[in-house]
Formats: structure tokens, C-alpha cells, sequence
């Protein structure tokens, strides 16, 4: 057994080596994080979704924006929209899984936001759904994805894509890559910037 942990242990940190060699990767991790900070700097915030294990990311990533990643500023405006069970259940009830969240997006997103989608696959229909409803309101769309990136690769403004096949070592990387944005986004806005 301890070799079967030590094996899932290399196998995460051969992934996040795997980015840290890939140099395209990390400019499109930069270019987010900055479009990140363009939007904050117009005071528009961001929106994120995923599911299973993606939706808790999104939950994480959210929560360290409003509340703080790393030290005391200003909440910065970040919306989970995984978190409400009414709208989940009412809009799921009503037109279908497929648009628990392009419907949210539709009555919340605002030109000028950004849309962070998180999936594994690149293939969840609710969204796959969210990324259009996105684009038709002037959202810049982000997809944190692995595997070859699915649909949401290509429909995307930015495509992170993970080099993985395996679910648990994706998420990993996406939690890895929301807290390097999350650091950024504070300190570029109230600590004085990254170097
Ligand atoms: O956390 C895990 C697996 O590690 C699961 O909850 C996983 O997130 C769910 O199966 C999701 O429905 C997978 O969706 P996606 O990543 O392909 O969009
Ligand atoms: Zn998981």
C-alpha cells in the first residue's frame, strides 16, 4: 500500500511538473490572470462553474476572492454559481440540468465579467451551455480543463487544459492554478503587484 500512495503522490507532482515545463501553458495561466485583473480594475467581477469535484473549485476559488487568500483588502466580486439550491433545483426542475447555469448567467452576468468554466472532460452540457450564454453577453470565458480539452477548449477565450487523463490529478492542477490566480488578482490590485 505505501507504494501503491507514494505512486499517486509522484503521479500529482509529475502533472504539475508537466506545466511548470510547459511554457505556452504557463503564458495562457499569465494572460488569464491578467484579463483576471483587467476586469476587476473596471469593476466587473467574476463568475465560475463546475461539477462533482469542479463545482467545490469553483466554490473555493470564489470564496478566497470575496473573502482572502492571503492577506486583509477589499472583497473582490466573485460568484460561485453552484452554491444556490434553489436556483440549482428550481432551474434543474424546470428547463433541465443542461441550464442550471447559463441561466444563472443570464440574469447575473454583465458585459465586461469573466466566466471561469471548470471541467475535467471539456464536455459538461451545463457548461458547454454556460460558455454560450457567455459569449452572446460580452463575457470573457475562461475554460480549466485537461484531457484534449473537449468542446470548451474551442469555444473558449482562454483555454487552460491540463496535460492529464486522470480526474483526480486534473483537479488537482485546476485547485493549484485557482489559487496561483487568486494570488495574483490580490496582490496585483492591493499588494503592490507580482513581479
Ligand atoms: O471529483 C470528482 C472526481 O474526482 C467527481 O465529482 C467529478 O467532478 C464529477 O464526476 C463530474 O461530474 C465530472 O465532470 P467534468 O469534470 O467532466 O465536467
Ligand atoms: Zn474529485
Amino acid at each position: 500500500m505505501e507504494r501503491y500512495i507514494r505512486a499517486q503522490i509522484a503521479d500529482s507532482a509529475a502533472t504539475k511538473q508537466a506545466i511548470l515545463e510547459n511554457q505556452e501553458l504557463i503564458n495562457t495561466i499569465m494572460n488569464v490572470a491578467k484579463a483576471c485583473v483587467e476586469v476587476y480594475r473596471h469593476g466587473k467581477k467574476t463568475l465560475l462553474a463546475g461539477n462533482g469535484g469542479s463545482a467545490a473549485d469553483a466554490q473555493h476559488i470564489a470564496a478566497e476572492l470575496v473573502g482572502r487568500y492571503g492577506f486583509d483588502r477589499p472583497s473582490i466580486p466573485s460568484l460561485a454559481l453552484t452554491t444556490d439550491t434553489s436556483n440549482l433545483t428550481a432551474i434543474g426542475n424546470d428547463y433541465g440540468y443542461d441550464k442550471v447555469f447559463s441561466r444563472q448567467l443570464e440574469g447575473m452576468a454583465q458585459e465586461g465579467d469573466l466566466f471561469i468554466g471548470i471541467s475535467t472532460s471539456g464536455n459538461s452540457q451545463n457548461i458547454i451551455n454556460a460558455f454560450e450564454s457567455a459569449a452572446d453577453r460580452g463575457v470573457t470565458t475562461v475554460a480549466l480543463v485537461g484531457r484534449d480539452g473537449g468542446k470548451m477548449a474551442a469555444m473558449a477565450d482562454y483555454a487552460i487544459i491540463v496535460p492529464s487523463n486522470a480526474t483526480p490529478r486534473i483537479q488537482e492542477s485546476h485547485i493549484l492554478i485557482g489559487h496561483i490566480l487568486c494570488d495574483i488578482i490580490e496582490k496585483e490590485l492591493f499588494g503592490g503587484g507580482v513581479a
